[in-house]
């Protein structure tokens, strides 16, 4: 699989106030990489943007053709009438558009990720009767129908229990076995510390982009605090040259 991501000299922004700046660097393919960093750091800004769902205003992401997003869980409406299997199907969605007739081989595979997440006996269910753990597992049956090279994953592990998250680690870790490139934002370091080999630690500008170790040393988090403390949320768009 042909995975690698790389950023060159990207900056983003919302209504030109500054997310993210001037970050250069690669996420191998087959890499598995943590993004941590304070609250309104640009964690998400730069998934997104990644994804294609954020337009970059200064530099370059290229990218494979194919990326499969877990978003923040907040930001998705639940409240939609739709079952647990169509949710599943929509990872067929990129292959097959969205009145594209979806094969019974479509169909089984959605089937088959409901059971590996844990929930083979709830096809029919509505997705708005399932738990926070329950729903986040449909998403990530979505992205194992989705089958991308890349997976991005927003606060993965947020909302839910700690059996939740081993079963949802573990399918992290067979993507990384199968050389897919994943990279979840993430808030719990000891996790991070523990399951990802890399990291990229964000406030705004890169702090460090590499091992976790490295990356988590106490110098550089302390870095990241004080370049939050400092940020102006009201601050004009980027000027390289300021
Ligand atoms: N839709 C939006 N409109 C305007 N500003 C936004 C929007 N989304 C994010 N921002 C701002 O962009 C900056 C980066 O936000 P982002 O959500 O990317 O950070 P984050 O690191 O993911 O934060 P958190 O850890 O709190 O989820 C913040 O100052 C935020 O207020």
């Amino acid at each position: 699989m042909s995975g690698a991501i790389r950023l060159r000299d990207v900056t983003l922004s919302h209504d030109r106030h500054p997310a993210v700046h001037h970050i250069s660097g690669e996420f191998a393919p087959g890499s598995l990489t943590a993004i941590v960093g304070p609250n309104g750091a640009g964690k998400t800004t730069l998934l997104r943007a990644i994804a294609g769902l954020h337009p970059v205003d200064e530099g370059r992401i290229e990218r494979p053709a194919r990326i499969a997003l877990l978003p923040q869980m907040s930001a998705l409406d639940r409240g939609f009438p739709i079952s647990c299997l169509d949710v599943a199907m929509l990872g067929h969605w990129r292959r097959c558009g969205a009145f594209g007739a979806i094969a019974p081989a479509g169909r089984a595979q959605a089937e088959a990720a409901l059971e590996a997440v844990g929930l083979g006996g709830l096809s029919r269910r509505p997705v708005g009767s399932l738990s926070a753990g329950q729903f986040q597992r449909l998403l990530f049956a979505r992205l194992l129908v989705q089958d991308a090279p890349v997976i991005l994953l927003d606060e993965p592990f947020n909302a839910v229990d700690a059996r939740t998250a081993a079963d949802l680690l573990r399918l992290v870790h067979r993507w990384h076995g199968q050389g897919r490139t994943v990279v979840a934002v993430l808030h719990d370091l000891e996790l991070v510390r523990r399951e990802f080999p890399e990291t990229l630690l964000l406030a705004r500008d890169p702090v460090a982009w590499c091992g976790t170790e490295e990356a988590l040393a106490a110098s550089n988090r302390l870095r990241a605090r004080m370049m939050a403390e400092g940020w102006d949320e009201a601050a004009a768009a980027c000027d390289r040259a300021a």
